[in-house]
């Protein structure tokens, strides 16, 4: 097993102490006799990152001399967390590190602990970018990442006084040992200007004399696989200030001749395509956000490859496919007209010279339907001008998918229905995943060693699918005994972890119930926190008796909202003043606790979602257009409370109706229920824990006012009234099953037996198989 064997370097223990100790003393510049904990850290770090530069330098000369087709996957946002962790359990060095600290007393998780959260993004989508790089890796594709190097972090959220405040992460400020600086690597990239018809070489020619230019550079993030030497690149792009300072004294004809020597530099074609009939790349948008890239690969290969409008637009359609991650209309991307004409001149040309080819074509398959027509044009007409994003991306693309079969079904009958209409081969599914890797090996290592030792083999974390072999023992009383050890043990460092940070002791019998994910009004919060009203106001009013049978509760609920989101911000206020009353009352003991888990990042998901005994996913059915948090905590023996959309349908279909407590509309009921508005009869229960926060039970009912407006009457998009008794229904459901701990626990191994499905391995190979045709490129060595 040479290939995964390090050739250079040694990973016995005292190859790794010297390596880390060389680190200390010449890396971080601290003297080997004394050096705290961070600095550990950072010569731990540059250790591990060495072992891993020389996977990564294989793997690219692999590549290299077999040059397969690749893939180049491009996002706007990346959630990595934290990365030593993962990178010393995929290169499978894990231990050896951790004996070889422990000899230089020093604890590894501690110091893992020091790194910070790599936040570049904001929540779903950029997360399972993340997971899908770790899939991309471990199945050996040549995929490469592309992304930005953002200066600043998403923002870190501070509570005060239950408030929600935005500080900025400066995440590079201790700098950043998995990043290696390509100085050499570097772009031009160019804006504003004006575009001018030139004759080079006898030939017509746009030219495009930007107004100004950064130069852009390139930053490689080695993504090692697990159980492979494959180690892949993510390139993330930082903005440089460009040495071509004032481009006035530029005249035409220094610029051209500049052009003419940078094409001579690198024919891109000869990257592109071979010849005409395999293409060697296939370029994945993900969402929108990346799709200017369409445009700019035109650019290049009309101005500086200097191909036909056919032959560049043929390879356009061939190489380029399109994910989006959104269920709304007012969800998608536009660019004002104006804004991308003065920004990006030459581009917007070129989407007009598409729309223009495009919306020809379609006259002629589809006549002229003006209103069909005006809907599919790329440019949106009206006051203000715009370009919609997903038009052209649609229109750019070979294949089109959502990301769980309900989405697709909603893309193909709403969102792009006059698109599904015309080209219906082009829309398919890809449900999504996340990796094993980090949601259990590394986030809860005595749940990996106990599913190991009960299938007799570690083969599972790169082949999930062998975790279905659980379901043999699902009524096993010993592995019923050592499941709930290991829940109990990420329990009690959960609730360290909340008594550390809110100083509230919580009970470790009571149910951790747990709603964590970013804080909008269709994934319902607020449902969440009415249901815990209505709870406490139940307890309140219960004679002795009844109260012993209560199922003792602590609510989790965390979440960032969009600095922006009144709305959303209110409900993370509202949660603290339910949790001041309800926490404090005495009367009330620990039958119910409310806490709410500050800045909810990677690294705080990674210890949450362990210890979760039920995870509620509450959107409105139809709204959220897969979810994947509720896959990691499935993935951990975490039952599911939830509405039947997204991803979560296919979930019930995998490990069975009755290990999930579904409740509410299903997508297809909630447009007629909404027509109903005014007439939908509201529950009695419902309207009462309004009336309290309206009455001011839990203080500043005014600035709660507008919250409680947006869901009572006919303003109530979101259905929470509608849906509320169901929601009551099935929160009695799990108090039921909770209290009968051997179905719980049963429920539980067959929710994690059955989430196989729901690895982002399954995800990549449908991306590689049946969008991108490429194949594994396994190094040998
Ligand atoms: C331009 C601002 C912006 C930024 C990000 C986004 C993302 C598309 C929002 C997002 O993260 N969507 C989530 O994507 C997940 C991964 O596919 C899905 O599981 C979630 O259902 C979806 O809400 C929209 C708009």
């Amino acid at each position: 097993m040479l290939g995964l064997m390090d050739v250079f370097l040694k990973n016995d223990p005292i190859s790794l102490q010297k390596d880390i100790l060389h680190h200390v003393e010449y890396t971080v510049a601290r003297s080997r006799f004394s050096f705290d904990d961070f600095e550990a850290y950072q010569a731990l770090a540059h250790s591990v990152r060495d072992r891993l530069i020389e996977r990564w330098h294989d793997t690219l000369i692999h590549f290299k001399k077999e040059d397969p087709k690749r893939v180049y996957f491009l996002s706007l946002e990346f959630l990595m967390g934290r990365s030593l962790s993962n990178i010393v359990i995929n290169l499978g060095i894990r231990d050896q590190f951790a004996d070889a600290l422990s000899q230089l007393g020093f604890d590894f998780e501690v110091l893992a602990e020091q790194e910070g959260d790599a936040c570049l993004g904001n929540g779903g989508l950029a997360r399972l970018s993340a997971c899908q790089m770790d899939s991309l890796a471990t199945l050996d594709y040549p995929a490469v990442g592309y992304g930005l190097r953002y200066q600043y972090g998403l923002f870190r959220q501070v509570i005060v006084d239950g408030f929600q405040h935005e500080q900025p992460d400066y995440w590079l400020n201790f700098g950043n040992p998995w990043e290696i600086e390509r100085i050499h690597i570097t772009y031009p990239v160019k804006f504003y200007g004006t575009v001018t018809d030139e004759f080079l070489n006898g030939e017509k020619c746009k030219v495009w004399v930007p107004g100004e230019m950064v130069e852009a550079v390139a930053y490689d993030n080695p993504i090692p696989g697990y159980g492979t030497r494959n180690t892949i690149n993510l390139r993330l792009w930082a903005a440089k200030p460009s040495d071509q300072h004032d481009m006035e004294s530029f005249n035409t004809g220094d610029y051209v001749d500049a052009v003419v020597n940078r094409q001579r530099a690198e024919s891109i074609s000869s990257i592109l395509y071979p010849d005409d009939r395999s293409y060697q790349v296939a370029l994945q948008l993900n969402d929108t956000h990346p799709s200017l890239a369409i445009a700019e690969v035109m650019r290049v290969l009309l101005d500086e490859e200097h191909l036909s409008w056919h032959r560049a637009w043929d390879i356009i359609c061939k190489i380029f496919s399109f994910t989006t991650h959104t269920v709304s209309p007012e969800g998608l991307e536009k660019i004002p007209v104006d804004l991308l004409g003065n920004l990006l001149p030459r581009h917007l040309q070129i989407i007009y010279d598409i729309n223009f080819n495009f919306v020809e074509e379609l006259k002629k398959m589809i006549g002229l339907d003006y209103d069909r027509l005006t809907r599919m044009s790329i440019v949106e007409e009206g006051a203000v001008k715009n370009i919609r994003m997903a038009n052209l991306s649609v229109i750019c693309s070979h294949t089109v998918n959502g990301v769980s079969r309900l989405h697709s079904e909603l893309l193909r009958t709403k969102l792009f229905k006059d698109f599904y209409d015309l080209w219906p081969h082009k829309f398919q599914y890809k449900t999504n995943g996340v990796t094993q890797r980090r949601w259990i090996v590394v986030s809860n290592p005595s749940l990996c060693a106990l599913i190991s030792k009960w299938l007799g083999t570690e083969a599972w974390i790169r082949d999930i699918d062998l975790l279905i072999g659980l379901r043999d023992y699902a009524t096993n009383a010993e592995l019923h005994q050592e499941w709930k050890m290991v829940k109990k043990v990420n329990k009690i460092r959960l609730a360290e972890y909340i008594e550390a940070m809110s100083g509230l002791k919580v009970s470790l019998d009571a149910m951790f119930d747990v709603q964590t994910k970013r804080i909008h009004e269709y994934k319902r919060q607020l449902l969440n926190i009415l249901g815990i009203i209505h709870r406490y106001d139940c307890i309140k009013n219960m004679d002795k008796n009844d109260r012993k049978k209560v199922v003792p509760r602590v609510c989790i609920i965390g979440g960032k909202a969009a600095p922006g989101y009144e709305i959303a911000k209110k409900v993370i206020k509202l949660c603290h003043a339910v949790a001041e009353k309800i926490n404090n009352d005495n009367d009330i003991g620990d039958l119910l606790k409310l806490v709410f888990i500050p800045d909810y990042n990677v690294s705080v998901a990674e210890m949450v979602i362990p210890g979760a005994d039920l995870s509620q996913h509450l959107s409105t059915a139809g709204h959220e257009a897969s979810g994947t948090g509720s896959m990691k905590f499935l993935m951990n023996g975490c039952l599911l409370l939830a509405t039947a959309d997204g991803s979560t349908i296919e979930m019930v279909e995998e490990i069975g109706q009755d290990n999930v407590f579904l409740f509410g509309a299903k997508a297809h009921e909630v447009v007629a229920l909404r027509k109903k508005g005014p007439t939908l009869k509201v529950p009695l229960q419902f309207s009462r824990v309004v009336r309290m926060i309206r009455d001011g039970h839990f203080g500043f009912e005014d600035y709660f006012k507008s919250l409680c407006d947006k869901i009572e009457g006919t303003s109530d998009y979101f259905l929470l009234g509608a849906d509320f008794m169901s929601y009551l229904e099935a929160q009695a459901a799990a108090d039921k099953a909770f209290v009968d701990e051997e179905r719980w626990t049963k429920m539980s191994i067959l929710s994690a037996a059955g989430s196989g499905r729901f690895s982002s391995d399954r995800t990549i190979q449908e991306y590689a198989e049946n969008t991108w045709d490429i194949q594994p490129c396994r190094c040998p060595f």
